[in-house]
């Protein structure tokens, strides 16, 4: 039997006072399946990111009810991180260390013996091509080089779910098949991916379940088939249907007004 691994019930979340106060989630309830790859996506500014950092325990004031693995995420943050992974949008790794530093270093904060966060580091760098790097500074890699560090580190602990915002930025296309490769293994080993990003192409292909937020909402939820209502439409036209995104390419007009001369 499937186990429900995260659900959510009348999730809120403001920001500001007073006068200032916005309302970024207006009431998401949601039920996910472990051993599931779900796609969160939304236009900018939707409440994605700040979706996925409640669910983390990094954001610890909402309103509504909120369970990870089963553990109510309200005064239980810590529980909760101890059987996630989370791999942030703009992760600030150390960049004075090496991987195999920071990678013990986070492996140390989940109480992992050393010989298996070596176990595991070893095993991690490879599969992402990253072993000659192992001890060289941070500070001298790429964009890409770093982002599959912090992907490592949200494995290292061997999560039961791995939240993702955005996670291919900067990874090259042989590191995106690497990326879906791994995300569709986790998943058969009864694992929930809960993965953020902007890349339709990859989304549609991935995901078993696609959520699609708008304005703080959920407006639609389903597989990519039940999203496409029986039309041949890819995702990101579906989503551009979806979120009013096929009426704003009318304005591009004001670009020929500013360059005409
Ligand atoms: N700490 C904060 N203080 C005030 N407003 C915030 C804060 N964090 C997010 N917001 C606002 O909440 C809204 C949702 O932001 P969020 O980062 O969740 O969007 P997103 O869907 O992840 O967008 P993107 O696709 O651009 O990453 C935005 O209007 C943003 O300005």
């Amino acid at each position: 039997m499937k186990q429900t691994s995260i659900n959510i019930r009348g999730l809120r979340k403001s920001f500001g006072k007073g006068a200032d106060v916005k309302e970024v989630l207006k009431g998401i309830d949601l039920s996910i399946e472990s051993g599931q790859i779900i796609g969160y996506i939304g236009p900018n500014g939707a409440g994605k990111s700040t979706t996925v950092k409640i669910l983390c325990g990094i954001l610890t004031s909402f309103d509504g009810d909120i369970e990870v693995m089963g553990i109510p995420l309200r005064n239980n943050a810590i529980e909760v991180k101890r059987k996630i992974g989370y791999v942030p949008e703009n992760g600030a790794l150390y960049e004075a260390l090496t991987p195999v530093e920071y990678l013990h270093l986070v492996g140390t904060l989940f109480d992992m013996s050393p010989l298996l966060i070596e176990e595991r580091t070893n095993s991690l760098l490879k599969y992402f091509e990253m072993s000659q790097h192992a001890n060289q500074r941070m500070d001298t890699f790429s964009k890409g080089m770093k982002q599959k560090i912090l992907i490592i580190a949200g494995l290292i602990n061997n999560p039961d779910i791995l939240f993702l915002d955005e996670p291919l930025s900067g990874l090259d296309a042989n590191s995106v098949i690497l990326v879906k490769d791994m995300l569709t293994r986790l998943a058969k080993q009864g694992k929930t991916i809960f993965y953020s990003s902007h890349l339709m192409d990859v989304v549609e292909k991935i995901s078993d379940r696609i959520i699609l937020i708008d304005n703080g909402q959920v407006i639609a939820d389903g597989t990519f088939e039940e999203l496409q209502q029986d039309s041949k439409a890819s995702l990101e036209q579906v989503f551009a249907k979806l979120t009013g995104g096929e009426e704003r390419v009318g304005e591009s007009g004001i670009l020929d007004e500013v360059f005409k001369n």
